[in-house]
């Protein structure tokens, strides 16, 4: 792959829809066999960034290119999707909607039938090819959506939360499937909410925050960059707070996530100490424990930075 073209290079990238800025300025390269996680709160613009990729959303400012190419609608061939919505034809069977996409995607039926074989053998499919979609199980059916979008061999293979609603065994084989076409030299976006899982597959992560794409890079440097080797405490609570608890913790240097239900706090602090401070303020855990901040944690703190700004500009 040395030598390669970037699976996507886009550079000073801003589009709006009427007067909406959506996406600001953003800078994103992914190399041949590289997994980059895209990750973000709801409306924060990574729609908007895979749209203006694969050519549905002009830049007003800033290039795309996608395997060296700019006119990415000249070349589709070059970009797989994977839609969040699985969209696949529950009545065919997984090798029927093969064919339809091999062919919608331009292959002649030779070439499918090889691409269908080549696709189901890294997905484990081939011993489930007769089998019709709609008795498949939703990791499954996920495979499939995936398989679907790469029978044209995509330099760049775009997923959007290809995850979602599996359960824990279907995830870690949509995971192991995910390394496998990168190792295959395909570049890979994904989009996710899974924060374990970006942790876990990506070599770089980006967060997409009001349109801008800021920090990013691989999340153990960007972890250590935040919070520099320090802890996290999470105090999980079992009761109702009053106000002056609840100002009492973020006091404390708490900040709330699950419906005010779990509290976390960065710091190096004894447990002891905090268990103390605690009591003097009623405050009775169900449980307290300490972890090294993953992406769930920067992605809290970016979120509360994010707001703070947001609040101060309204001001
Ligand atoms: N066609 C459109 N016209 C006008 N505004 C739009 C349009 N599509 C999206 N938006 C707005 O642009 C912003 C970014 O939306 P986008 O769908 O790209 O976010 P997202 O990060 O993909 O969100 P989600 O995670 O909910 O899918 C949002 O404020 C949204 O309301």
């Amino acid at each position: 792959m040395i030598g390669s073209p970037a699976a996507l290079d886009v550079r000073g990238l801003s589009a709006r829809y009427g007067t909406r800025v959506v996406l600001r300025d953003v800078d994103l390269c992914i190399e041949p066999g590289e997994i980059f996680g895209l990750l973000g709160p709801n409306g924060a613009g990574k729609t908007s960034l895979v749209r203006a990729i694969c050519g549905r959303l002009a830049p007003t400012h800033g290039t795309i290119a996608v395997a060296g190419r700019r006119d990415v609608r000249r070349a589709p061939r070059s970009i797989g999707l994977a839609p969040q919505e699985i969209a696949l034809y529950p009545a065919l069977t997984i090798r029927e909607n093969l064919e339809v996409f091999g062919r919608l995607s331009g292959l002649t039926k030779k070439e499918t039938n090889l691409a269908i074989e080549e696709a189901c053998e890294s997905a484990d499919l081939v011993d489930r090819l007769g089998q019709r979609v709609e008795h498949l199980s939703g990791g499954f059916k996920r495979r499939v959506n995936i398989v679907a979008a790469i029978l044209h061999r995509p330099a760049l293979l775009i997923l959007d939360e290809p995850t979602v609603g599996v359960d824990v065994d279907a995830r870690i084989a949509l995971d192991r499937i995910i390394q496998t076409l990168a190792r295959r030299g395909m570049g890979v976006l994904l989009i996710t909410h899974d924060l374990h899982q970006a942790e876990v597959l990506c070599a770089r992560v980006g967060f997409l925050l009001n349109g801008r794409l800021a920090p990013q890079g691989p999340p153990r440097t960007l972890l250590e960059a935040t919070f520099a080797g320090q802890d996290e405490i999470i105090v999980e609570l079992a009761q109702m707070l009053s106000v002056d608890q609840t100002t009492n913790l973020q006091q404390m240097g708490f900040v709330a996530t699950n419906s005010g239900q779990s509290w976390h706090l960065i710091g190096n602090r004894s447990l002891d100490h905090l268990a103390g401070d605690l009591k003097r303020a009623g405050i009775a855990p169900r449980e307290m424990r300490f972890r090294k901040p993953g992406l769930d944690s920067l992605f809290l703190r970016l979120l509360l930075q994010h707001c703070g700004t947001a609040q101060k500009g309204a001001a």
